[in-house]
């Protein structure tokens, strides 16, 4: 049986008056890789937010590792990633390691004092997203796409069980978003991280993920990759409230 390490039931959320999540039921189980996947306003961030307690449901219930949100005491299981990570500009006086390095406690800044075995956690977490020369590095000298993958590194630095990504590749040009994706599936497929993440890039994510979301207030589908595949385009479409059509690129280059 898959253990949950999330788990939405009947979850619903307003603000003010008007209703973005309608009793949302979602299970996540380790090492899977979910994208959540829905057009603008359809509801992703907030759902996300209520995953990592930054908000509270209007109703219903939520459950991290199998324990209720508001008794959940291992905050240090979940790496997060948002897609405003990347904005450091090139005067920013940090390195590398030294942002990685931060993630290591969430009261500690960027430049209180940290051991050697510190300092060779964030190496080894830099070596992961293939950062690791660039260490010593300035933050503000990399491109947008190497900071996300140091903003990935810092968010695995703790050694997460699952990491929560939102639109992690807005800012990161198209040549990169390949490998960019290669790097999470690497994450997910040898280092057994769940990950949970939004995306407007359907084509590439949903077949790099094992399973997809699909959220428009409420969830119209949730399931496996393959099941997902064998909806037509015509159902996406009518849910999304555009036309979508689908093309799956990484069919022959990855092996799920
Ligand atoms: N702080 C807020 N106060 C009031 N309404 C909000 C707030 N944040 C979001 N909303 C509204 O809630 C709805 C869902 O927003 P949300 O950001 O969760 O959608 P999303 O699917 O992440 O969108 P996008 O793909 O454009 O990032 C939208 O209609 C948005 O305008």
């Amino acid at each position: 049986m898959t253990n949950h390490i999330i788990q939405l039931d009947d979850v619903s959320f307003s603000y003010d008056h008007s209703i973005v999540l309608d009793h949302i039921h979602l299970e996540v189980g380790e090492g899977e890789f979910w994208a959540l996947i829905g057009p603008n306003g359809s509801g992703k961030s907030t759902l996300i937010n209520i995953i990592l307690g930054l908000l509270k449901p209007s109703s219903g219930s939520v459950e991290l590792f199998g324990s209720d949100i508001n008794s959940f005491k291992h905050r240090e299981r979940i790496g997060y990633v948002s897609q405003k990570s990347n904005s450091f500009n090139s005067g920013f006086p940090a390195t590398v390691l030294e942002v990685v390095r931060s993630g290591l406690t969430r009261k500690s800044g960027l430049f209180r004092s940290f051991s050697k075995k510190d300092e060779q956690k964030a190496l080894k977490s830099l070596g992961i997203v293939g950062m690791e020369s660039f260490a010593r590095q300035n933050i503000g000298e990399l491109s947008g796409g190497q900071q996300q993958r140091v903003f990935i590194a810092r968010a695995l630095v703790g050694e997460p069980d699952l990491l929560i990504m939102d639109e992690p590749t807005v800012g990161i040009d198209q040549q990169n978003v390949a490998s960019f994706y290669s790097m999470l599936n690497e994450l997910n497929r040898d280092h057994g991280i769940a990950i949970v993440l939004v995306t407007h890039e359907i084509d590439l994510v949903t077949d790099l993920a094992t399973h997809v979301a699909c959220l428009n207030r409420s969830i119209h589908f949730h399931g496996i990759q393959s099941d997902y595949k064998k909806m037509d385009d015509e159902d996406i479409s009518n849910w999304y409230g555009h036309p979508v059509r689908r093309v799956h690129q990484f069919e022959t280059e990855v092996d799920q």
